[in-house]
């Protein structure tokens, strides 16, 4: 297909087989190369599309046809001859550098231009991207060269391996974010930066989403979550949808202070969720696609944000307690000047965008792994309760930050999900220059990848690690081992946040509700982030001593 991106190639993954998936098309799992920009990234699983067919109309001509069945002009298919041509010498030259490069860590570099891209993808789709890790770990140690997505790449397994990705010590490592999806969260997005200027809004961004700077918006929060789940009583949720939903507005209400009474808050909802559907899509820029949709959403959000920080710049901020984090990021200056309002804004929804997958997707899991292991889940149930009635007693009703002492357990669970799911499964960089690692050479352009499954799933730190255990934090995580959010200069800046919203989201609805699970979630997929590829939906009832 030639989009205005590029020259893409379709193939499906998973041998045909029908899965019952939000990621299929038409029954089928797709994947998109982008032949012409060949970046890693480029590629991914195709969304909700019902159709890839793509038409290109010669203005006021008839269509002439083309690839696969799609309309092009001449010219364009001479252009889109001459860019794979490009894209094959290129990733031939590269594929070839990494065959002979000795310097470089052993490992297997798949099939020439292609490398071993197809068998990655695959294993993301079937759930098994630890073992395609662990197979080659075993094969050719804990640091190995692979080639994907046109790229040569080291992927690194070792914690003192990983920590070099992640500490970056010789500031040589640039972001890893392909740039069809910079495109989506801002070129000024944390994401995006590098350098001096992703370590000043890193540092500024992760101080003011820290929960002692959030006091205000938690019991905001609260009264938010509590709304929503006043109306499950008697009824089948989404719960994927439901709690997107709250994490959305949760993030909105952090970053502007804008209420979700505030129809604003749903006119943002009804941009973001589009832009955010792009980000998992399959980046073509044509009309009709999730990718196009997405770029679009991104641009109305410019146009209505942009006048929101506007008035912001000029009304009064309060006092330093009582800023939020926008207004932090309005006084922010980058190579001494402020931030522009579109840079504002790239940064204020890159972070959101960044937030709303995770903290949901994990709650999910929780339920799942708890109504899977109902001690577990009677366990929660108790604590939850314990912690229910003495808060009645004191009087106190909102859910507070120092309320998370209280539920030790529940805190358990959240990690032991985050480790068993690998909610993120790893992290990308690009060398900026020859780099040296573990006594390898990795030579400059390359990507240095590392996956946190074999860490998070070695039976060395984690005994028995397919089970599902959460009294293995009964002691805090070892932050070396542990790794969900990632270490060092890049580490997430959410992560508070996220801890606090699926804790308080477990305490409510243990404390509120019974329920049954109406469907259960389908398989898993791994990649870009762990979910369930179908719908997971619970029929809630109100407990009786409880009113909603
Ligand atoms: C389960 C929930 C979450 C998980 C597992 C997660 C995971 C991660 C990981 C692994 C990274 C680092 C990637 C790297 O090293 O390249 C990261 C970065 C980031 N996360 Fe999260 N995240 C979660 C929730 C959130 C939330 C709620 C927010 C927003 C408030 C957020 C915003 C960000 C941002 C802005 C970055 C980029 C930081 C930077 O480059 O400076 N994340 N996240």
């Amino acid at each position: 297909m030639i989009t205005k991106d590029g020259v893409w190639l379709a193939f499906p993954i998973g041998g045909l087989r029908r899965r019952r998936s939000i990621n299929s098309m038409q029954g089928y799992h797709v994947y998109m190369l982008n032949i012409s920009t060949a970046m890693f990234g480029d590629m991914w699983n195709v969304g909700n599309n019902t159709s890839l067919q793509v038409q290109m109309e010669r203005p006021g001509g008839a269509l002439t046809p083309g690839i696969a069945g799609i309309s092009v002009q001449p010219m364009q298919l001479l252009l889109a001859g001459m860019c794979i041509l490009f894209t094959v010498i290129r990733s031939w030259r590269s594929w070839h550098s990494a065959v002979l490069n000795s310097a470089a860590p052993k490992g297997s570099v798949g099939w020439p231009i292609l490398g071993e891209s197809y068998s990655f993808l695959r294993s993301g789709v079937n759930d098994s991207f630890d073992k395609w890790i662990a197979e080659r770990v075993q094969r050719f140690g804990s640091t190995f060269k692979t080639h994907l997505f046109f790229t040569p790449s080291v992927i690194v397994t070792g914690p003192e391996e990983v920590q070099i990705l992640f500490d970056d010590p010789h500031k040589n490592l640039g972001t890893g974010v392909p740039p069809a999806m910079i495109k989506i969260f801002g070129t000024s997005s944390a994401l995006a930066l590098n350098g001096k200027e992703h370590k000043d809004m890193h540092k500024l961004l992760a101080d003011s989403l820290l929960l002692s700077k959030l006091k205000q918006q938690v019991s905001q929060i609260d009264r938010l979550m509590l709304l929503t789940m006043s109306t499950w009583d008697g009824s089948t949720v989404d719960l994927l949808q439901a709690t997107q939903d709250i994490v959305l507005k949760t993030l909105t209400l952090s970053f502007f202070g804008v209420l979700w009474e505030d129809d604003l808050a749903d006119r943002i909802a009804s941009l973001i969720l589009p832009a955010l559907a792009g980000i998992l899509s399959v980046p073509v820029y044509f009309p009709g696609t999730e990718y196009y949709k997405a770029r679009n959403a991104r641009k109305k959000l410019n146009e209505l944000l942009i006048p929101m920080i506007r008035n912001m710049r000029n009304s009064p901020a309060g006092s330093e307690s009582e800023k939020f984090p926008y207004q932090k990021l309005l006084e922010h200056e980058m190579k001494g000047e402020k931030l522009s309002d579109t840079a504002l804004c790239d940064v204020l929804v890159g972070t959101i965008l960044s937030g709303i997958h995770g903290p949901s997707n994990t709650l999910c899991f929780a339920v799942k792994y708890l109504n899977e292991n109902p001690p577990m889940l009677k366990k929660v149930q108790a604590e939850a309760d314990l912690l229910r009635r003495k808060k009645e007693k004191s009087g106190e009703t909102a859910f507070s930050t120092s309320d998370l002492k209280d539920l030790g357990y529940v805190v358990q669970v959240f990690h032991e999900v985050l480790r068993i799911t690998c909610s993120t499964p790893g992290a990308i960089r690009v060398a900026n220059s020859e780099m040296n690692v573990n006594g390898y050479v990795i030579p400059k352009g390359w990507r240095l990848m590392t996956a946190f499954a074999p860490i998070h799933l070695n039976p060395e730190f984690y005994p028995n690690p397919m089970r599902f255990d959460p009294d293995r934090f009964q002691t805090p995580p070892n932050p070396k081992k542990f790794l969900p959010f990632g270490r060092g200069v890049r580490a997430c800046v959410g992560r508070e946040l996220t801890k606090l919203m699926v804790v308080m989201s477990l305490y409510h609805m243990t404390t509120k509700f019974s329920w049954e699970v109406v469907s259960s979630g389908g398989n898993m997929v791994n990649l870009p982030i762990a979910r369930m590829t179908g719908k997971f939906e619970l029929a809630f009832k109100a407990r009786n001593d409880q009113k909603l």
